[in-house]
């Protein structure tokens, strides 16, 4: 039976990852363990990514991540930062390449903040780079020659992690339909240049797929202007979690949006919703399920082979919303446990 690692983590994490595992078992035979991470694992064990954490993520066929993050560790060292351990995991299981599709289910235009006309023609993937960028490079506090406080972070891609990623982009766009747009800041960063480069050298083994390039400022403007011109986004990582957060808002809700998380070695992956933990509505029961549930699907897709349990769930989660179905989010008045509830009567 598969092994799924549940790792709930802080604030809403735990709300949302408790429905998806509701979700879960209704369509599969699966063994579950959960373990802490995060803010919750600090407080329980001095550290947010234990070593029985990461064992736990290493044994399983797929990981479910609910969110880290608690403002009462804002200011602790950065490596004992409920970040941290998400980043570690990431690292750890050389995660590199994350999926994050946005697409308006319909009846959520009025929760878009597009247009309607505009809202529903948005159906992109973006395929972030997760294991490098500015997020990896060397980073401290120093000071300057003059005495100045100095804070740095170092961005850089080498051409393997370009070249990888950019395959996931091109393997993606030949699923879909076959556009791939690169977002990169060439015209002024070097790290991108090697990017655009790098993406144009393995263009070449895919003729295919109409490659395009689109700075990162300009990414952004077409996002909201027009997103249906967007199939297949390709880009790093820090560019990449800026345009999934704005991409969420066209599609009606950060609280719809699932992840990916995969290493492209044999098919383990970590599956999370794009958004984080919510500490102001954290406790609540007001947060949206539906990226974790979404999140849960993806997982049965690209872990476990189950693409038709995993295309049940999306139609549920549809149906649901068709049926009127809406958490605060939305503009609706569902607890997370009752949106869950009309996903899994959905389902039935
Ligand atoms: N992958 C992750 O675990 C992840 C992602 C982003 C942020 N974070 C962390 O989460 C903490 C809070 O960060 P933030 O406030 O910038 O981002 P956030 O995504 O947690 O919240 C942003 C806003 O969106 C709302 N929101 C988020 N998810 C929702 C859901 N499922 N349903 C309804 N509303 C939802 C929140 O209430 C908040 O108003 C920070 O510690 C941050 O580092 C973690
Ligand atoms: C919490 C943070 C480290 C994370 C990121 O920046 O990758 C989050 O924003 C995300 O989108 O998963
Ligand atoms: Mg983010």
């Amino acid at each position: 039976m598969p092994l799924i690692a549940i790792l709930p983590g802080d604030g809403i994490g735990p709300e949302v990852t408790r429905e998806a595992r509701r979700v879960l078992e209704r369509v599969g035979d699966f063994t579950f363990e959960e373990a802490p991470v995060g803010g919750a694992a600090y407080r329980e064990t001095g550290h947010p990514l234990p070593e029985a954490t990461l064992a736990l993520a290493r044994r399983s066929d797929a990981v479910l991540f609910g969110a880290i993050g608690d403002p009462e560790f804002e200011a602790i060292e950065r490596s004992l930062r409920p970040e941290a351990a998400l980043l570690g995991i990431r690292k750890e299981l050389n995660l590199f390449a994350n999926l994050r599709p946005a697409k308006l289910f319909a009846g959520l235009e009025d929760a878009s903040s597009l247009r309607p006309e505009i809202a529903r023609s948005i159906d992109v993937m973006i395929v972030r780079e997760l294991t490098g960028d500015v997020y990896f490079g060397e980073k401290g506090h120093r000071k300057t020659p003059e005495g100045l406080r100095e804070g740095h972070d170092l961005m850089r891609y080498d051409e393997r992690e370009v070249e990888r990623i950019a395959r996931v982009g091109f393997e993606t766009a030949m699923r879909r339909k076959k556009r791939l747009c690169s977002v990169d800041k060439a015209n002024v960063l070097e790290t991108s240049q090697l990017w655009r480069d790098v993406v144009i050298e393995v263009s070449a083994d895919y003729p295919d797929v109409t490659l395009s390039h689109m700075y990162v400022d300009n990414a952004a403007m077409q996002l909201v202007r027009d997103p249906g011109q967007f199939d297949v986004i390709v880009t790093g990582n820090l560019f990449g979690d800026i345009l999934s957060d704005q991409a969420s808002m066209c599609a009606g809700s950060i609280g719809m949006l699932p992840s990916a998380s995969l290493s492209g070695e044999g098919g383990r992956g970590m599956y999370e919703p794009i958004h984080g933990s919510a500490p102001d509505i954290a406790g609540q029961g007001k947060a949206n399920p539906c990226a974790a549930i979404l999140s849960a699907a993806m997982l049965l897709r690209y872990s476990l082979g189950m693409a038709a349990e995993a295309d049940r769930i999306e139609a549920a989660v549809a149906k649901a919303i068709t049926d009127g179905a809406r958490t605060a989010d939305l503009g609706g008045s569902l607890s997370t446990t009752a949106m869950a509830e009309a996903v899994l009567a959905a389902l039935a």
